[in-house]
């Protein structure tokens, strides 16, 4: 066994609140948004674990939600890498819309597609292959390698820059991954193998509401 991965899906937005379609737009937390936040950092100080290192986007949404996990466990200060690689996947023309209103607009199982498939974009937007094409390369230069040398490694960051990485952690089919969705603030605790498999995965919280 090696290091530890923390994967953390950002609090509730803004823009999660009023149901828009958010992708690469910049909406700040809400005030559950920021308690989910501290419940997610409580669970992982409960849990007893000190990081090395922290990564997250470059958006508001994830690098407040990084900023109360490391307040949380007594960390404010540690090294933070922001990078645009791990950003939520871009809606493209959705950006801004409502989600029922497009439901109502295009359907509801076009809607779904877009949200949950690999490989069919938004309009003017990204796959989850395209966002993992991004995600992955990022995961493999950067973050990996320090939890390979057996560091412990948080990634605050969102719904789809996040499932791109589940994915390849777990080992799901494009058909799975259809199925998954990640409920804010709740952390995912990975240990690695040397050879990157994941040793173990503990989920810190309730998925079930997640949709
Ligand atoms: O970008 C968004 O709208 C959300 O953060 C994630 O949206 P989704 O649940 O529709 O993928």
């Amino acid at each position: 066994m090696t290091g530890t991965l923390v994967l953390v899906r950002h609090g509730q937005s803004e823009w999660n609140l009023k149901n828009l379609f958010t992708g690469w737009r910049d909406p700040d937390l809400t005030e559950l948004g920021v308690q989910e936040a501290n419940a997610g950092g409580k669970a992982l100080a409960d849990y007893g674990i000190k990081f090395d290192v922290a990564y997250t986007s470059n958006l508001s949404r994830a690098q407040k939600t990084c900023g109360i996990i490391l307040d949380n466990v007594g960390q404010v200060g540690l090294e933070t890498i922001r990078d645009e690689a791990l950003n939520e996947r871009d809606y493209g023309d959705l950006s801004g819309l409502n989600k029922d209103d497009a439901r109502a607009k295009w359907g509801e199982e076009q809607v779904h597609i877009w949200r949950r498939s690999y490989d069919v974009p938004p309009p003017g937007g990204e796959s989850l292959r395209d966002t993992g094409a991004r995600v992955w390369p990022y995961y493999m230069t950067e973050i990996l390698p320090r939890v390979l040398r057996g560091e412990t490694v948080l990634v605050a960051a969102h719904g789809n820059s996040l499932r791109a990485l589940v994915m390849v952690l777990d080992k799901l089919t494009k058909e799975q991954i259809l199925g998954v969705n990640l409920a804010t603030g709740v952390p995912m605790v990975y240990k690695l193998n040397a050879d990157s498999t994941v040793a173990s995965k503990e989920v810190l919280g309730d998925m079930s509401g997640a949709h």
